[in-house]
């Protein structure tokens, strides 16, 4: 029996959060708990700093309970299972707490995504607690991946669905980013230090209509610059985009032509968008980016079309960073955002044929509790 349909009661999850920097902490967390709420799963989400909710998640979520995670916090009774994403550390009480429980719960790690062989090896470990608060407890590390050996990635049950009846043209319209005739639409998220200026060089080269719609931060500054250096080129238009909600901000990749995401959690949503993307991956200060990428490249592009892999090897070297910068990089012309769409559409097939994300954690929580 496929393990989607196996009924799971509902429990009672606490999943901590700790922002760092940037909303990918935040980001996954939130999806994370939608996803078990959609499940028949109680969430109390504790977060250190919800201030990122206020535009990602205006309007919260049925089944989860946004807390906040102060020093002062005193926590109630800890839930069935507790999650810290990314090794964030919840409160010592509260580890007291769970060792202490008649039942202890079920405590994940939830760590960072990628595609590197280590995921495979390290998922579904368990670290025995020798000492400290949460003394003869067994922490579970899960980790998110892309193949069926590892935890899989967050996907909504009804993702596929809301795609089939997306309606493009009345998004953009209601977004104010109606598309003139045969103009393409780049999105760009990205870091400080995305060689944006060669996208706007190698976009104005060709003279094709092209919308570029920027979020806010890095990508709205570097494209207004970039478009200044090339001294306003009249095919190229700029939309700085306010932040979108979280599911806005997928349907503007579903809706986009091109997109350029980062980090973690827009990366993921590139994917299941099937549309051409190219990926800055968070970077390092001790290159650890590099084999990540390679990882990530030589997984999901191992069948597609040799050109469509190289215009999207090339534009990932670029994009991080890791090539020469005087280099020439292949065109986006229509006959390449068909290929590297028909790239990413299979790749996103191959990866929906295989359960999500909380399918899985929802398994392996009934066989540890
Ligand atoms: C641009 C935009 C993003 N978002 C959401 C999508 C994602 O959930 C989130 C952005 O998260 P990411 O794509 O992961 O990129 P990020 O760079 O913000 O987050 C990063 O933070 C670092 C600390 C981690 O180490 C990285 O792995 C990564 O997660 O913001 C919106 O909801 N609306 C928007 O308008």
């Amino acid at each position: 029996m496929p393990a989607s349909s196996i009924a799971t009661p509902a429990l009672l999850w606490d999943v901590f959060c700790r922002v760092i920097d940037n909303f990918g902490d935040i980001g996954v967390c939130w999806r994370l708990a939608c996803n078990l709420a959609e499940r028949g799963q109680r969430v109390r989400l504790w977060i250190d700093d919800t201030t990122a909710l206020r535009w990602m998640a205006p309007d919260g979520h049925d089944g989860v309970e946004v807390a906040a995670w102060l020093a002062a916090t005193s926590f109630p009774p800890p839930g069935d299972v507790v999650v810290e994403a990314f090794g964030c550390d919840p409160a010592p009480a509260f580890l007291a707490a769970m060792a202490a429980a008649d039942r202890p719960p079920v405590w994940i790690n939830l760590e960072y995504l990628s595609a590197e062989p280590y995921v495979e090896r390290s998922h579904a470990l368990a670290s025995p607690q020798m000492s400290g608060p949460a003394r003869g407890l067994a922490k579970w590390f899960f980790y998110p991946g892309f193949t069926a050996v590892t935890g899989g990635l967050l996907r909504e049950p009804a993702l596929s669905a809301e795609q089939a009846v997306f309606d493009r043209d009345a998004w953009l319209a209601a977004q104010g980013l109606g598309l003139r005739d045969g103009e393409r639409l780049v999105s760009v998220f990205c870091y400080p230090g995305a060689p944006v200026d060669r996208l706007a060089a190698s976009l104005a080269a060709d003279g094709r209509p092209t919308l570029l719609a920027t979020a806010p931060g890095a990508a709205t500054g570097a494209v207004r610059a970039a478009l200044a250096t090339l001294g306003e080129p009249a095919a190229l238009r700029q939309h700085p985009l306010p932040w979108l909600t979280q599911s806005g901000f997928d349907r503007l990749l579903w809706a986009a032509d091109l997109n350029f995401v980062r980090g973690e959690d827009s990366w993921v949503r590139a994917q299941w968008a099937g549309r051409p993307f190219v990926w800055q991956a968070y970077p390092q200060d001790d290159g650890a980016h590099g084999p990540k990428i390679g990882a990530f490249l030589a997984l999901s592009l191992a069948t597609a079309a040799p050109d469509a892999a190289e215009t999207i090897r090339d534009w990932t070297a670029a994009w991080n960073a890791l090539d020469d910068p005087a280099a020439a990089l292949p065109a986006w012309t229509p006959q390449a955002l068909a290929a590297t769409g028909a790239a990413a559409r299979a790749w996103r097939d191959r990866l929906t044929g295989s359960a999500d994300l909380v399918t899985r954690l929802l398994a392996f929580v009934r066989e540890k509790r």
